[in-house]
């Protein structure tokens, strides 16, 4: 009995080196707040998390750097590397693709940090399948009208893709609301607030009582 409970205990310990910690998963409609939340995140704890880089076969927007923002790829070089199985997740998104790739979180955890994604809804539900068993966070816009104006202020979207971003959002909200999909909904309806939210939530849920996460939510 008492070796049996020792091989566990090792055999998890070993599971948990191997893998380093949780990944962190924040998802939310555009303009919802996460690039700003993450930004906020990552300035006051550079060494305790790290920004997993996406791939997108999105131009880049004025300011973002290939390999820092995004890594900036072609569609038929993406789905090459898909189906060599690099990516961990990919979505399609205002007729742009999508990724994380196993790559970029390796990247991270081998730094000793919390490796942050940032996905959509379809990410999401790829990598609740994967064994990352990641700490899930949905950031909730106060309502539609708010989430418009925050997108017209920020003025990095053609109308098309605003309107696109807009119905998308629609969608997203419906599935974030529903239970056992996400371990917290924070409503950013206040920055400072939202922000204070998230800390406390991730102090709490990623340092000490993991446990509180292990809730088991819907696949
Ligand atoms: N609580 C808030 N109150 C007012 N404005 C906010 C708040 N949170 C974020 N914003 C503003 O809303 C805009 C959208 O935020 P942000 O770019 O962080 O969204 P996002 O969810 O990362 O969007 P995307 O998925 O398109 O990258 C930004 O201009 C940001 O400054």
């Amino acid at each position: 009995m008492g070796l049996i409970v020792t091989l566990n205990f090792l055999k998890s310990f070993f599971k948990m080196v191997q893998k380093g910690p949780r990944p962190l998963v924040l998802c939310g409609p555009s303009g919802s707040g996460k690039s700003t939340l993450l930004k906020r995140l990552l300035k006051e704890f550079p060494d305790k998390f790290g920004f997993s880089v996406s791939h997108t076969t999105r131009c880049p927007r004025p300011g973002e750097k290939d390999g820092v923002h995004y890594h900036f790829t072609t569609k038929d070089q993406m789905s090459a590397a898909i189906t060599k199985g690099e990516f961990i997740e990919t979505a399609i998104f205002s007729e742009n693709m999508y990724g994380t790739s196993k790559k970029a979180v390796e990247d991270v955890r081998r730094t000793g940090r919390i490796c942050v994604l940032d996905i959509e809804i379809e990410g999401v539900k790829q990598i609740k399948r994967t064994d990352l068993d990641p700490v899930l966070v949905f950031v909730m816009p106060p309502s539609i009208g708010e989430l418009e104006r925050r997108l017209r202020n920020r003025n990095t979207e053609q109308e098309e893709a605003l309107q696109k971003r807009l119905e998308q959002a629609l969608h997203e909200i419906e599935y974030g609301k529903q239970p056992g999909n996400f371990h917290i909904v924070i409503l950013n309806d206040n920055l400072d607030k939202a922000y204070t939210e998230l800390r406390d939530f991730l102090a709490k849920n990623l340092e000490n009582t993991v446990e509180e996460t292990n809730a088991p939510l819907d696949k």
